[in-house]
């Protein structure tokens, strides 16, 4: 591995999303996708996510052929109770894409399995979850014959880091020519390559010959990092490690398997670990909308937590599918802003850190063409202040309704009014 920098202990929240950011495309269009072996439950938990049954979950590996894309609804109280306020018979919550990409099988990188075109599937969405199973079922086939998450990640993770050696090399042959092409020089000399690409290259490699993603590496330069983004690499994308348990594992809080799990991340460049269960999952949602049956099976879980002999708050018993889209979110820095008004509650998606105008424009091109200026009121603050009222004329009284310009960076959670100038000419 390359060698780090101090760790950055002062580091704030928002500094982490920036650099998880840095390699990603600046889109709002964000999509996280699933990744790995086949027969893991990829398909269940896209399923679950999505709160409808859009992709088949089947006990036969490869079930999923094409990838597939649901929308899962990002659970979001502000959102709520911005509807709750205004009740209009409009309201739009802000979704998170997912896909379920089929699952890959050691050797994919060179083709095995469904191989390559799953590669692709994965180099098209902006973020992985990295699903593992921790499951024993004697119904559920695994490919390996036996349950054993290490080996699993391993095998996933040397696909992902092997394709992105293909990658680079592609990439360094390329520039290599370049050069040779700028300074005239034979086809078959080794021509020395710039400081900055030869160092992100070397960087890059050692990492990916240490089975380490390269997001997870902190101490890039910023000319490095803008070589890199054009490099094309799998493993440049955040990844997030789901590990899917049975339900049983999953009331306790864990199974023999997890601190090995999070051994392994943590010599792997570290990341999130997400435990969930998908059978536990899969019942509660197979209680559709039946609040109160949902209510009774909590309860019953709860009490089978207790039957173990285990309590206190850590072992409260709560679905895992709010936490997972929230992060997935997180781990691609995108972020709400919301429209409200008598005919419709709306939550917008933008990445951390964009300026109003082009935030106007995820609602109309026109409005980030000819944008005059935003009209802004801080969530928290509307809902200290608008005591009942749907409008803002309580924050505005308090002096807590904002006029923002065009160099205005957007904040989680703003309450926005777009001044626009239908007329503005259209850029050429
Ligand atoms: N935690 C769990 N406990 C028990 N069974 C589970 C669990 N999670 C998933 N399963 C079961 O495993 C089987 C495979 O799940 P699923 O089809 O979602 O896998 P997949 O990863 O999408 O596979 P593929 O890559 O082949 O598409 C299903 O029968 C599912 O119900
Ligand atoms: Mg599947």
């Amino acid at each position: 591995m390359p060698p780090k920098n101090k760790k950055k202990d002062s580091e704030g929240d928002e500094a982490k999303f920036m650099r998880a950011a840095r390699f990603g495309r600046v889109k709002n269009d964000l999509k996280m996708g699933f990744v790995g072996l086949p027969n893991v439950g990829k398909s269940t938990l896209t399923n679950i996510l999505a709160g409808a049954c859009h992709a088949e979950a089947a006990n036969y590996p490869f079930c999923t052929i094409d990838p597939n894309i649901v929308q899962a609804v990002v659970p979001d109280q502000k959102f709520q109770y911005l509807v709750k306020t205004w009740m209009p018979p409009s309201v739009v919550p802000a979704v998170l894409k997912i896909v379920d990409i089929a699952g890959l099988i050691r050797g994919a990188s060179e083709g095995a399995g469904l191989g390559n075109a799953f590669l692709s599937h994965i180099a098209a969405v902006d973020g992985i979850y990295h699903l593992v199973r921790a499951f024993d079922s004697d119904e559920v086939i695994h490919v390996d014959d036996s349950v054993d998450p290490i080996r699993d990640l391993e095998t996933i993770q040397s696909e992902l880091c092997l394709k992105d050696k293909e990658s680079l090399s592609k990439v360094v042959e390329k520039e290599k020519d370049r050069v040779r092409k700028e300074k005239g020089l034979a086809r078959s000399s080794d021509p020395p390559l710039g400081e900055i690409f030869q160092s992100a290259y070397d960087k890059c490699l050692q990492l990916i010959e240490s089975n380490t993603p390269v997001q997870t590496y902190e101490d890039f330069s910023m000319g490095e990092v803008d070589i890199i983004r054009d490099f094309g690499l799998i493993t440049t994308k955040p990844q997030i490690y789901v590990i899917n348990m049975s339900k049983n594992n999953f009331l306790r809080k864990g199974n023999k398997w997890l601190p090995k799990i999070q051994a392994w991340v943590n010599d792997h460049g570290g990341g999130q670990i997400i435990p969930m269960s998908c059978e536990f999952e899969q019942e509660l949602m197979d209680l559709n909308d039946d609040a109160d049956a949902k209510q009774s099976f909590i309860q019953k879980c709860e009490e089978e937590v207790k039957a173990m002999g285990l309590s206190g708050p850590g072992f409260a018993v709560k679905s895992v599918v709010p936490r997972l889209i929230r992060a997935g979110r997180q781990a691609l820095c995108l972020q709400s802003f919301y429209t409200a008004g008598p005919k419709e509650v709306r939550a917008w998606t933008i990445m951390k850190g964009t300026l109003a105008p082009q935030a106007a424009g995820v609602i109309h091109t026109d409005f980030e063409r000819g944008f005059i200026k935003a009209e802004v009121a801080n969530f928290d603050d509307f809902k200290a202040l608008h005591n009942g009222e749907k409008g803002m004329a309580k924050v505005k009284e308090a002096g807590k309704y904002r006029q923002e310009g065009k160099s205005y960076v957007m904040q989680d959670g703003d309450i926005v009014v777009f001044m626009h100038n239908t007329t503005a000419p259209k850029k050429k």
